[in-house]
């Protein structure tokens, strides 16, 4: 067989003609088991000695390569791939055979590489993730875990966990439902975790709850690796949670961080309200998008003069990342014109799938949109919106593609002269428009970012380079900043923190080419000061445990971060 995954007999037939078998493993990792071993292998950039000490003399061809060598000829092999996917399957199997060489390459070659660890090409490993399942990355929690959830924790191989990223599946990027297969998410956001914000690949743990699927093509699919049941909801599904979220202090202690990620909205918002005061939480849907968008438009505003509260704000969904975002900008607003946090709300107007969120839907709305539920007629649909309300920002937060089309791009065009455009719906097929439509439709006009990566765009002559608004600014240097300063709990203004950090680190030179967001390539660097920025913040607060307090918190950050060069082994 190919692979461990792909059935539950084992390599050896499991139970060999009746006969039961005890599977059993040496603990010192040396000669073949230390090839295996991902964490330590380091394939033929072993050397001479260190062949001779750990036995593995002979089993490797007598070239000595360097890891530089290696990253070349992966990267080589990689670019010969045409298909995403392909790439995606390759980068998994990199990272299960030698992880310190996956997260090399990772970091050398972020721009190149996230499109396919992260969205888009992750969306489409979710959809397939039964069919390339190959060997488990995380830990799968069910319903038939119920009352055992503490010992399944046991089980994971690590203790040391510094950082939980969990979903449930049923808001997959703007997917839908996945199910058990959204676990290619929580297994993605963590690499980036380790590459882009220096969190060790050990302390990191993806899990997947699986509560079963309303997806009825999953239900149907042989290949479909969840429970074939559909969704647990309500007692069932609240009890399960909160077995969970207890367990994990019980084995972690207080100061592991968890991360919801992609749970839909009806469970989003409730769990990051019961747990924010209980447990270091937080939910990068609603609060890392809003951190990364804030920040997005605090350098906006170098290219559009004026301050926030100058702009009007107009959303295309009025979900976990519009009213997140939302509410932090109402936030940064309410604290720097001492406007109360009503009347900052004002000037955002968010339009769901029912039209503008406004006073005389109250009675059907849902809690969240309740803040944004402002005085005017009602108005069904986008395009309507856009020349009612005339903002000067369009975010578009619906998980619908297409949306922003040439009539709406040309009415914001109208109405500003620069108008911002953000297309923050994942993967690229559910962009709500793309950077080539934003900037020819807007003339040229528009300052653009989307949450997938667009390449950037020659319009009369001129070339475009469009941002990634994306989370994955934010998380990595985010969780960094609460563990490395022993973090408590997350605080909205450890958010705008992160937002200021962020928009620090575009220079003069990005400013120039129109750009909001400064490159991934920097992001290791970028990180370590939304780190700083963090941790510095919950020191004022009194939310960080670990005293004394450094003092260069950038220098200290960097000094924490996990490091993908091979280590010399006795
Ligand atoms: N760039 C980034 O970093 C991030 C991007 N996202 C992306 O944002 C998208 C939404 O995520 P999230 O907010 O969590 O999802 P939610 O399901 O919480 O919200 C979606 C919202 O869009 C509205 N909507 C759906 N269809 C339409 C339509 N045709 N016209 C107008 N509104 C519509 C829904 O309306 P109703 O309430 O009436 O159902 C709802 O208000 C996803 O694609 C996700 O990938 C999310 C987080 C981070
Ligand atoms: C980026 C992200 O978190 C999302 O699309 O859900
Ligand atoms: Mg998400």
């Amino acid at each position: 067989m190919g692979n461990d995954g792909d059935g539950d007999v084992d390599n050896n037939g499991g139970v060999q003609g009746g006969q039961l078998v005890t599977p059993w493993n040496m603990s010192i990792s040396s000669g073949h088991n230390l090839l295996r071993d991902p964490r330590y292998n380091k394939g033929l950039a072993f050397t001479e000695r260190e062949r001779d000490a750990h036995y593995l003399t002979g089993l490797l061809p007598p070239i000595i390569s360097s890891q530089e060598l290696q990253e070349k000829k992966v990267m080589h092999i990689l670019r010969q791939y045409e298909v995403p996917l392909q790439r995606y399957i390759a980068m998994i199997d990199l990272q299960e055979r030698n992880e310190r060489l996956f997260y090399k390459l990772l970091i050398d070659h972020v721009e190149e590489l996230l499109p396919i660890v992260y969205t888009p090409t992750v969306g489409e490993a979710c959809q397939k993730f039964g069919s390339i399942f190959r060997r488990p990355q995380g830990l799968y929690i069910s319903l038939k875990d119920k009352g055992r959830v503490l010992d399944v924790l046991r089980n994971w191989q690590e203790r040391n966990i510094e950082v939980i990223v969990v979903t449930d599946g049923e808001r997959i990027l703007g997917l839908g439902d996945l199910g058990c297969q959204g676990m290619g998410i929580p297994v993605g956001k963590l690499s980036l975790y380790s590459a882009l914000g220096g969190v060790r690949p050990s302390a990191c743990l993806p899990i997947t709850i699986d509560v079963g699927t309303n997806n009825e093509k999953l239900l149907n699919d042989e290949f479909y690796i969840g429970l074939k049941q559909n969704r647990a909801r309500g007692e069932e599904y609240d009890e399960l949670l909160e077995e969970f979220m207890k367990a994990v202090k019980l084995n972690y202690g207080e100061k592991i961080l968890i991360q919801f990620e992609d749970f839909a909205n009806h469970n989003a918002f409730s769990l990051l309200n019961r747990y924010r005061t209980t447990h270091l939480v937080f939910n990068d849907d609603i609060q890392g998008t809003a951190s990364v968008v804030l920040s997005g438009l605090l350098s906006a505003l170098k290219l559009l003069g004026g301050t926030l509260s100058d702009h009007t704000f107009l959303f295309l969904g009025a979900g976990e990342a519009g009213t997140g975002i939302a509410e932090l900008i109402a936030l940064q607003i309410s604290k720097k014109t001492g406007a109360s946090i009503e009347d900052a709300r004002k000037k955002i107007w968010l339009v769901d799938s029912k039209g503008l969120v406004v006073s005389l839907r109250k009675e059907s709305l849902q809690h969240f949109k309740l803040p944004w539920a402002h005085e005017h007629e009602p108005i069904s649909n986008l395009l309507e919106a856009v020349k009612e309300i005339k903002p000067s920002v369009l975010i578009g937060t619906s998980g619908v593609g297409k949306q922003f089309t040439q009539e709406v791009i040309e009415a914001m065009s109208s109405i500003n002269e620069k108008p911002l455009i953000m297309a923050l719906s994942n993967p690229t097929s559910q962009a709500e428009c793309t950077a080539e439509e934003a900037y020819t439709w807007s003339k040229g006009r528009a300052i653009f970012a989307s949450g997938s990566p667009f390449d950037p765009v020659t319009y009369e002559d001129k070339v475009f380079v469009p941002g990634q608004a994306n989370n994955a600014y934010i998380f990595p240097g985010f969780g960094l900043g609460l563990i490395m300063c022993g973090a408590t709990r997350v605080h909205d203004d450890l958010l705008l923190a992160a937002s200021e950090g962020l928009a620090s680190q575009i220079t003069d030179e990005d400013y120039a080419k129109g750009i909001i967001f400064p490159p991934f390539s920097c992001i290791r660097k970028i990180s370590a000061h939304i780190a700083a920025s963090v941790a510095d913040k919950a020191y004022e607060l009194g939310l960080a445990s670990l005293l004394p307090r450094p003092n260069d918190l950038v220098k200290f950050s960097e000094s924490c971060m996990y490091s993908p060069i091979y280590p010399t082994y006795r």
